[in-house]
């Protein structure tokens, strides 16, 4: 048992069926995930699936209608636990009359930093975040992005251990972009773990050691990008014509996704195989077709076309079910 608990503290985050229910709908319905520390965890889906729901019950801020979550090893609400979790919302509500500085301060002091250690801290974390030598700046007269900065800068000021980071960059320009993500995978070297939502896919393919699929309140898939796109390998082919015997030759090789007949000169063929093995194959099924083979070209397997793949093949909505005790 004191084996169990060693183990189970260990993670960053931990949920077991975890529910939300409001007027008789479970907006999160099961939700069952662990993040580890160090790891950089994407949560993803469309809008409404219930991931500021399930951020707010990791949060201790909504009571869940059922389930199980332990954070850093304890619960949400405990103000040990909230004291080493850093978040940044994505619609952040800043004083405009505070300096950058006084702002930190506040949020510092209410993290139960003393001063002194405030002094040394706020000029570190404005330079991490690009707003070095600005903190004297009022916040009345930044502009979108640097409050997102000045957001994230709160965020990581009491050196966390968790952090859920909202759409973080959605007010950034690319150099912005890729200076968050520079800082994301600072947090992780230094062991702590990271909670990104993020309807930025490219974004999140590139930084995230693991991701979660959900709609409707359930994890539809969850994995590393490599358990999630292993098996899945896109193929553009370009042929002088498409005839029925050929698409059905090349259907027998792979899932044929995407014909374009638009261009009279050629046909694009995009078409999804399991192994590298099947490349050639494809060339085999052209040539024996007496078709003219202009491109194969395999592409890297991203993680939008497995977004909209998972989101086209599961239904809109869930059914309404009872309400459960705690709401
Ligand atoms: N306090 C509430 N009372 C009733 N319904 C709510 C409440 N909060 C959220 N919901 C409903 O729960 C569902 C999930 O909402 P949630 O905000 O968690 O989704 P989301 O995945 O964060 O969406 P988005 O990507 O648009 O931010 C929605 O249908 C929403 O209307």
């Amino acid at each position: 048992m004191t084996q169990q608990r060693a183990t189970s503290s260990t993670a960053a985050i931990e949920t077991r069926e975890l529910q939300k229910v409001y007027r008789g709908r479970a907006v999160v319905d099961g939700l069952t995930l662990t993040v580890q520390p160090g790891e950089v965890f994407g949560f993803l889906g469309p809008n409404g699936a219930g991931k500021s729901t399930t951020v707010k019950m990791l949060l201790g801020l909504v009571h869940p209608s059922g389930g199980e979550v332990r954070v850093l090893g304890g619960h949400p609400s405990d103000p040990g636990v909230r004291s080493r979790l850093g978040f940044l919302p994505e619609q952040f509500r800043f004083q405009t009359w505070m300096t950058a500085e006084e702002f930190l301060r506040f949020h510092g002091r209410l993290a139960g930093l003393r001063a002194d250690e405030l002094r040394v801290r706020i000029p570190q974390v404005l330079e991490t975040v690009g707003l070095g030598g600005r903190g004297t700046e009022s916040l009345g007269g930044y502009s979108k992005g640097m409050l997102q900065r000045a957001g994230l800068a709160g965020a990581i000021l009491a050196r966390p251990q968790l952090v859920f980071l909202d759409e973080p960059t959605s007010a950034l320009d690319p150099i912005g972009r890729v200076e968050v993500r520079e800082i994301i995978e600072g947090l992780r070297a230094q062991g702590v773990a990271v909670f990104l939502n993020s309807h930025l896919l490219s974004e999140v393919e590139q930084v995230c050691d693991r991701v979660a699929f959900v709609k409707a309140g359930r994890v539809l898939r969850q994995g590393s990008m490599r358990e999630l796109m292993g098996d899945v390998l896109p193929v553009g082919v370009r042929v002088d014509r498409l005839t029925p015997p050929l698409l059905e030759a090349l259907a027998r090789i792979g899932e044929v996704r995407h014909t374009d007949t638009q261009n009279p000169e050629h046909t694009d063929i995009e078409l999804w195989v399991q192994r590298r093995e099947d490349v050639p194959a494809l060339a085999d099924a052209v040539h024996a077709q007496g078709a003219r083979l202009y491109a194969l070209t395999p592409r890297q397997p991203d993680l939008e076309t497995m977004f909209l793949e998972l989101m086209e093949g599961t239904p809109e909505t869930v059914a309404p079910r009872k309400e459960a005790a705690h709401v």
